[in-house]
């Protein structure tokens, strides 16, 4: 077994009786270390709530999310919020910066959650960041920094404890074109660098040009699958070109 992540016939209903609305309908999925996916389709597909599953952060009505092997949601409260912070990133919408922190003190902060204490943590946490081209501001607070310079934060924050699975949430919501495509090329590269499993949520389908996998979601079940590299880069070609229109 080599998959970072293996999803199983994962199923999610909200409610019961009449008003139960089936979110996530027998999805399954496997990604292996090194390979990013992108998880597109409409408003009110399932996305957020599969990507909530997978970070442990909500329970599947039914079916199993195993990460390294191990059954995220059979593990009790404690075990599973100690395995989260050592096993997943996170790279959320709204990028949850803690305001009073630095740019390198919101990524140093991950690894002392995880007792990783020390001054090799301020090394690893300085050089992730001048790796996604934030050299110059390691000092400066959220409010000091743009959006697009936020998210890169988020994305250093969600890969510095070397976690298996790296989940992204829209993470180019705020940006503008050349932004969100510096932020998507680089968080692409460093998966496929440090052979993390990515999956990112996106509604701008030209962000698939930096992924393996195109996975395409519709009232709760998967679709379709694009692998093929031609044709994943036809998908954002197409998006650009309606984009521009
Ligand atoms: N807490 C909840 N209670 C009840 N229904 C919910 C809840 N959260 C989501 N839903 C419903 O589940 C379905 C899937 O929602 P979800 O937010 O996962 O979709 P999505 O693809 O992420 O949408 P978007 O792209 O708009 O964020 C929708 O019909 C939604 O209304």
């Amino acid at each position: 077994m080599d998959e970072a992540l293996q999803v199983i016939e994962v199923s999610k209903v909200y409610g019961e009786g009449v008003t139960a609305v089936t979110a996530v309908d027998h999805v399954s999925l496997a990604v292996a270390p090194g390979e990013f996916v992108a998880l597109v389709g409409p408003s009110g597909s399932g996305k957020t709530t599969l990507l909530a599953i997978l970070a442990g952060l909500l329970r599947p009505t039914t079916g199993t999310v195993r990460i390294d092997g191990q059954d995220l949601h059979a593990m009790g409260e404690v075990e599973r919020t100690r395995f989260r912070a050592r096993s997943i990133g996170f790279a959320f919408q709204s990028n949850n910066l803690v305001p009073y922190l630095t740019a390198r003190e919101n990524v140093e902060l991950m690894l002392r959650l995880n007792g990783q204490d020390g001054r090799e943590n301020r090394r690893r946490a300085a050089e992730l960041l001048e790796r996604l081209g934030l050299g110059g501001r390691l000092n400066n607070y959220p409010e000091q920094l743009s959006g697009g310079q936020q998210q890169r934060v988020a994305i250093a924050r969600a890969l510095i404890h070397e976690p298996s699975v790296v989940l992204a949430d829209e993470p180019t919501a705020s940006l503008d074109t050349e932004r969100a495509h510096q932020v998507v090329e680089t968080f692409a590269s460093l998966i496929h660098e440090q052979n993390r499993a990515g999956i990112m949520v996106t509604h701008d389908l030209r962000m698939c040009r930096y992924v393996d996998r195109v996975v395409r979601m519709m009232d709760g079940k998967v679709v379709q699958v694009l692998t093929d590299r031609a044709e994943i880069l036809a998908l954002a070609d197409f998006s650009a070109f309606q984009e521009a229109a």
